[in-house]
């Protein structure tokens, strides 16, 4: 029976190779019917050694037979229905009558001399049973690209790109081994029944635990608890039929294709007989040669020509290395640093970028670096800054994140185009100095808290206190996103707080390695873990949500909270709009804005607090300075709005630390066609990185004293620092710039006003200075200060 396998696998195969050549090296395909139309195929020529084609009116015939038969086990039996004159009961009768009809001619034809009801059982089981097998093995390998990777290694040390003979098939192991556990996950017939005559004694039945690398025998330690063809006496005939029929076609698919699941595929098993996948099979088809120069493509031929391009431009870098570019000296570099704490210094660009600086120094401020395949020039020229930034035609883009980290939120952030208009649009508004005046008392009560806690913390210590302010202030800025986003309080998302934090740290290990495509699959403990977060910070997100759209619907104001007022401004747009829900925001997109904030909202402005308080203690003079700022004007009371609007020393503070210590260390684009920038022209492919932190601390832009901290800088505003050049960059710049930006800075004010109004403070003996980047740049050893009362 073998050359009637391989004629069916190898008709699959070539229209499978006919698509993916039409499609340049791969395609979409819903691979169910495929394999059914396979293994009908194979059925058809061993059971009457015709073509598919002649037997396709019976599988047809068949199949719609199987659908009704469900329908009536599905629904209660009545003893004798099937009499009934029912619509569906005549169906079947016709179906039956003229299924033996066709057999009966297909075998007079070919006079064979064959039961005909063994013929169509065995038409219907060998067909279904072995093309769920495969489906199963086809989507499961997906899943497991590991095990895909294993199988083929098998099969093309075995048969090369021969066709496959059956004593090879015989020493296949690897595959049989991966077809039986498709079997134990999803036995094609999921229920055995037996009835009994007589009352009968049953032994307990023990799932195995081993699997089956040393065959069936020894996973099931020789019991009866695999049984995919069932057991015994009436053990399935065709067994090792379907067998052989998996292992050729398994072999073939994986000597020609590699397959991924796509994107569009919902993993749904259900039963219509046996266990098929309800909304079919969408798989990814990679055609193996092709694809191997695809990889060969992107991973060496790309770059070297990027990396010519760019060279001719006198643009210049560490060379290009296969796989992983300049990644494993970066963070080499990058480890070695973080070992130690560095001195009380603000020139903090060698510990946190050291390879980005060395590669600057080395090869000049417009330079490249390699992240994986990827060619990632440095711009530092203003002039170049501004016109990546200004992204007049939407032509630089951002970097698309990862899908491992665009699990943390997307939102804004991440969009472009239409969408990113839309979302800027309606979140606009609720970032207006009107609507922050509204969130001063929130502010406040944050604020407050903190003051209370330290107080109290100094009453028992007689005075002062030494504490590590870094987790403070991160729960100020998260308290304060929390009832500002939300109207909640902070121990009502102290949760999603937590699981976002976490989510970051898990996301930031994910960066540093390379991105392998399909790797997200894998079930590795870092990814069920920032799996099982997702699910449960989206649970927590919508939940907050749904309670907001109830109290909207049941007509409670928007307490002038972000969410509020978000889903305000995505009413307003809906109703502007005739009503229709495509022009605003969904649910969904709500929710996934919500994340955002939370994320960016407290992680950014909690580093600012930080480092603003690390630098105060350093510089008491200015400490002083900005404290008799704030008793003059605001005196011991609360902060009104008018108030922190007329402090001048505290903003020129602020953005000196935001100078020294952006918390967002680079801003990254990309290109996707070929791009004038001044004199050079850069190929599409390639990444531009805008190193805030290198361009903050860069001598010929700041002056001599580009690494002390001087607050004098700013005394006449941002422009004038920077002479109306794009060289401060800690909120971003152009139509893409912070949209929390005034947000942060109210709430950087109050803070501190309400700190330099109750307390003086120093770096303790046990601070250790080591500015590191988790996302933002943190004190890698906390930020260990001394509080005295004033
Ligand atoms: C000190 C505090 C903050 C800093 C330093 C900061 C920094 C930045 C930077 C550099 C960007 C631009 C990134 C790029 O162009 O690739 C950005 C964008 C953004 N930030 Fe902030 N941020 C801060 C606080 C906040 C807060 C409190 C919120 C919200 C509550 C916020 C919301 C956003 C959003 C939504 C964007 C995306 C804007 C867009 O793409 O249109 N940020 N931020």
């Amino acid at each position: 029976m073998l050359p009637a396998f391989y004629t069916s696998c190898s008709e699959l195969v070539s229209k499978w190779d006919t698509v993916i050549t039409a499609e340049e090296g791969s395609c979409e395909l819903d691979v169910w019917p495929e394999l059914q139309n396979l293994t009908g195929d194979v059925i058809s020529r061993t059971a009457f050694g015709s073509s598919f084609e002649e037997g396709r009116r019976i599988f047809q015939l068949q199949t719609e037979q199987a659908e009704l038969a469900i329908q009536a086990i599905q629904s209660v039996y009545i003893p004798g229905s099937r009499f009934l004159p029912t619509k569906r009961n005549t169906r079947m009768k016709e179906i039956d009558k003229e299924v033996r009809v066709l057999l009966t001619d297909i075998i007079h034809k070919r006079e064979q001399a064959t039961k005909v009801g063994e013929s169509t059982n065995g038409d219907l089981l060998g067909q279904e049973t072995t093309s769920t097998l495969l489906v199963w093995t086809m989507v499961v390998l997906s899943m497991h690209p590991e095990w895909q990777v294993l199988a083929r290694e098998e099969v093309l040390q075995i048969f090369e790109h021969r066709a496959p003979d059956f004593d090879e098939l015989t020493h296949l192991k690897i595959v049989p081994m991966i077809l039986f556990e498709v079997l134990r996950l999803y036995p094609p017939l999921v229920l055995l029944t037996r009835r009994t005559d007589k009352e009968m004694k049953l032994g307990k039945i023990i799932l195995p635990a081993e699997r089956f690398r040393k065959g069936v025998s020894n996973a099931t330690k020789n019991q009866v608890s695999f049984f995919p063809f069932g057991w015994g006496p009436r053990i399935c005939i065709g067994q090792n039929f379907a067998m052989v029929e998996a292992k050729m076609a398994l072999t073939m698919i994986l000597q020609h294709f590699s397959f991924e699941l796509s994107p569009t595929y919902a993993h749904a098993p259900w039963t219509v007989i046996t266990i098929q996948p309800q909304y079919g099979a969408q798989i990814i088809l990679l055609s193996v040669i092709l694809w191997a120069v695809k990889v060969l493509y992107i991973i060496w031929w790309t770059p070297k020509k990027l990396e010519r391009a760019l060279r001719k431009q006198g643009i210049e870098g560490p060379p290009f290395k296969l796989f992983f570019g300049n990644i494993k000296e970066n963070f080499g570099m990058a480890k070695e640093a973080r070992s130690k704490p560095m001195n009380l210094s603000h020139n903090i660009a060698p510990r946190i970028l050291p390879f980005a600086l060395q590669t600057v120094e080395k090869y000049g401020k417009l330079s490249v670096i390699w992240y994986g395949a990827v060619p990632r020039v440095t711009i530092m020229e203003p002039d170049l800054i501004r016109d990546v930034l200004s992204n007049k035609f939407g032509h630089f883009p951002k970097v698309k994140p990862i899908p491992l980290v665009r699990f943390i939120a997307t939102g804004l952030a991440n969009y472009e185009g239409e969408q990113w208009a839309k979302h800027r649009r309606i979140l606009n508004p609720a970032f207006n100095q009107e609507k922050l005046k509204r969130m001063l008392p929130a502010f406040y009560t944050s604020c407050s808290k903190l003051v209370s806690k330290w107080d109290t913390l100094i009453t028992a210590k007689e005075g002062s206190c030494e504490l590590d302010i870094w987790p403070e202030l991160q729960n100020l800025t998260g308290d304060a996103i929390s009832r500002t986003a939300f109207g909640s309080s902070f121990e009502e998302g102290r949760r999603i707080f937590q699981l976002q934090t976490e989510q970051a740290e898990l996301a930031i290990q994910a960066i540093q390695s390379v991105y392998i495509p399909g790797y997200r699959f894998l079930p590795t403990k870092r990814n069920i873990k920032m799996k099982e977060t997702v699910k449960e910070i989206q649970a927590l997100v919508t939940d907050i949500v749904y309670k907001r759209e109830h109290a909207i619907k049941a007509g409670e104001a928007s307490n002038g909270d972000i969410l509020g007022l978000m889903m305000e401004s995505n009413f307003k747009e809906i109703k502007e709009n005739n009503g229709s829900k495509k022009l605003g925001m969904s649910l969904h997109e709500i929710i996934e804005e919500c994340k955002l904030f939370y994320f960016v909202g407290q992680e950014t402005t909690s580093t600012l607090l930080v480092w603003t308080m690390v630098v105060l203690s350093m510089h008491p003079e200015w400490q002083v300075l900005a404290r008799e700022e704030v008793l003059q004007i605001v005196g011991r009371r609360a902060p009104e709005f008018d108030e922190l609007t007329h402090l001048k020393i505290v903003p020129m503070i602020l953005y000196e630390v935001l100078r020294l210590y952006p918390p967002i260390v680079s801003i990254t684009r990309r290109t996707y066609k070929e791009m004038k920038l001044g004199k050079i022209i850069l190929p599409a492919g390639v990444q531009v990185a805008l190193p805030t932190l290198l361009i903050h601390h860069d001598r010929e832009i700041w002056g001599e004293d580009v690494d002390e901290f001087n607050p004098e800088r700013f005394r006449n505003g941002v422009s004038m620092a920077t002479k109306n050049q794009v060289s401060f960059l800690p909120f971003g710049w152009g139509p893409r710039i912070c949209l929390g930006q005034n947000f942060a800075m109210v709430e950087a004010k109050m803070a501190l006003t309400m700190i330099l109004q109750h307390f003086s403070f120093e770096l303790s003996p046990t601070y250790a200075h080591a500015p590191f980047t988790v996302v933002t740049i943190q004190p890698q050893h906390g930020a260990q200060i001394i509080l005295r009362k004033l």
